[in-house]
């Protein structure tokens, strides 16, 4: 099966109820006929209609019985061009493993922390070490 590339603007296009496709993963779908149906209400799916809604369609933890439903009404695969809007979402889950309050964002604080305390003992005894050698 050949699959059709959308630009962006070619997604963006189709930003009505009743001709609506959104950007999931960098692949395309037409959930024109799914909007009644969806248990999230069909507001949000407006709300995101012509755009990529990867964030969205995750921050909620869709089931797969939702990432199923969404396979069947693919239409083709984005063709990301330069400028295009970047899911914050796009990396496949284990960089942003979901967004319990930031758990990387305190990783990386306190290995610099540690690393810039470290380098600041290390002067304090060089210096401590100069003064002994000069009172000598
Ligand atoms: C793009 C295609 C989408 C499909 C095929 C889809 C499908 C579904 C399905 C099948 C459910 C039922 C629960 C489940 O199986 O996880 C659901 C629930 C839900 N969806 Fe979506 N969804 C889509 C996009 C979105 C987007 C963009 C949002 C934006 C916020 C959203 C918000 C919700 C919410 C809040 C629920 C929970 C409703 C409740 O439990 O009361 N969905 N969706």
């Amino acid at each position: 099966m050949s699959q059709k590339l959308f630009t962006y603007a070619e997604v963006a296009e189709h930003s009505t109820k009743k001709d609506l496709y959104v950007v999931v993963h960098d692949k395309v779908y037409n959930v024109s006929s799914f909007v009644d149906e969806h248990p999230g209400g069909e507001e949000v799916l407006v709300d995101v209609a012509g755009q990529d809604s990867t964030e969205a369609f995750e921050d909620v933890g869709h089931s797969d019985e939702a990432r199923e439903i969404l396979d069947g009404l693919e239409v083709g695969v984005l063709n990301r061009q330069p400028g295009d809007p970047v899911p914050k979402a796009s990396k496949p889950a284990s960089q942003s493993a979901n967004s319990s309050s930031g758990g990387a964002g305190v990783g990386v604080g306190l290995y610099a922390v540690l690393v810039i305390g470290g380098a600041l003992a290390f002067g304090a005894y060089k210096y401590l070490e100069m003064q002994k050698e000069k009172q000598v």
